[in-house]
């Protein structure tokens, strides 16, 4: 398709079409089931939204529902670190692709506890502590919720709080990767205070809309819209989206990044929030995972998505 010809029916026909070839898919992966609040999801569940430059909201599937946006939350976090303590971040946190599953620890050890990147579970854990710092957890969960809403301009954005006490009853591992960083100080808080803010923005449950009005900063340079309010500085959006690219997707990252060509940030309630710098903001979700934890049909849709529209950062329309 030549580019010239992305007009507002075309992406509108291109979402009606992904919708409806996802919903009709057999395969579509298996939703997690480490918590009983995400165990029992439907899997037949299949949303998409863009959100484009003008501020055209194009949707499908049940772009109404809300889910757990678990990880996705990690890119919000990382957003308001960077805001507050700008480049000291990344005393605490690095920036490669790990390679290894999200919830992984064997790399702390030799890396003297300092986290790959801030998209793995240790380095999220590590983001929630410096935007902690000194502050009570329930200033600090204020702090990152008020920041979501205004980032997707809505303030009916809540945290699920059943997903909260499930995952508080039953994160051993992430108290496990806590406790270790706090033992070389990545981590300066008390433990549980940090997993309880990491645990409730975790669970804070958006639609697709919701998700793709949050990640239009990341599309705009930093603001709502081009030429609108400013979230963050244009710096860190850019380096936001580079570590989406390289980090978004754990062990897949490689594999999305070849396949969609799109930063992108996934969570294991199947959502995925995606961004083409300067023309959209993108939310995706079906609850079904691949072997790796992302969404196996929101992949699938945003594979489909970037065919169909032309859509990359490797070849920017
Ligand atoms: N990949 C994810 O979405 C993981 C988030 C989940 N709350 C955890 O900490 O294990």
């Amino acid at each position: 398709m030549a580019k010239q010809d992305l007009s507002s029916e075309r992406l509108h026909d291109i979402v009606a079409e992904i919708s409806k070839e996802m919903a009709d898919e057999t395969e579509r992966g298996k939703v997690a089931d480490y918590i009983p609040p995400l165990a029992r999801i439907d899997p037949n569940q299949f949303a998409l939204t863009i959100i484009t430059k003008d501020g055209e909201v194009i949707s499908g599937g049940d772009a109404q529902t809300r889910f757990s946006i678990q990880s996705v939350s990690k890119v919000f976090t990382l957003a308001l670190g960077l805001g507050r303590l700008g480049e000291r971040l990344w005393a605490r946190v690095g920036r490669e692709p790990s390679g290894d599953p999200f919830n992984s620890i064997v790399q702390l050890e030799h890396e003297k506890g300092l986290p790959r990147n801030p998209f793995i579970n240790a380095g999220a854990i590590a983001v929630t502590d410096s935007i902690l710092g000194g502050f009570a957890p329930k200033e600090a969960l204020g702090e990152i919720l008020q920041f979501v809403r205004f980032l997707a301009s809505d303030e009916d954005i809540a945290i699920d709080p059943d997903v909260a006490r499930s995952e508080l009853a039953t994160g051993f591992r992430n108290v496990a990767l806590a406790n270790f960083m706090r033992s070389f100080g990545t981590i300066t808080s008390p433990p549980e205070l940090t997993l309880g803010v990491y645990f409730h923005h975790c669970a804070i449950a958006m639609t697709t809309e919701q998700l793709a009005a949050a990640g239009r900063f990341l599309a705009f340079d930093g603001r709502l819209s081009p030429g609108g309010a400013r979230a963050i500085s244009a710096r860190m959006a850019r380096q936001i989206n580079t570590l989406m690219l390289t980090c978004g997707h754990y062990d897949g990252s490689g594999e999305f990044a070849f396949r969609v060509g799109l930063p992108g940030k996934s969570g294991v309630g199947g959502g995925i929030m995606a961004v083409v710098p300067g023309q959209a903001s993108i939310g995706c979700w079906s609850p079904g995972l691949n072997a790796v934890g992302n969404s196996h049909l929101a992949s699938q849709a945003l594979e489909q998505l970037a065919l169909r529209t032309g859509w990359s950062v490797f070849a920017p329309r």
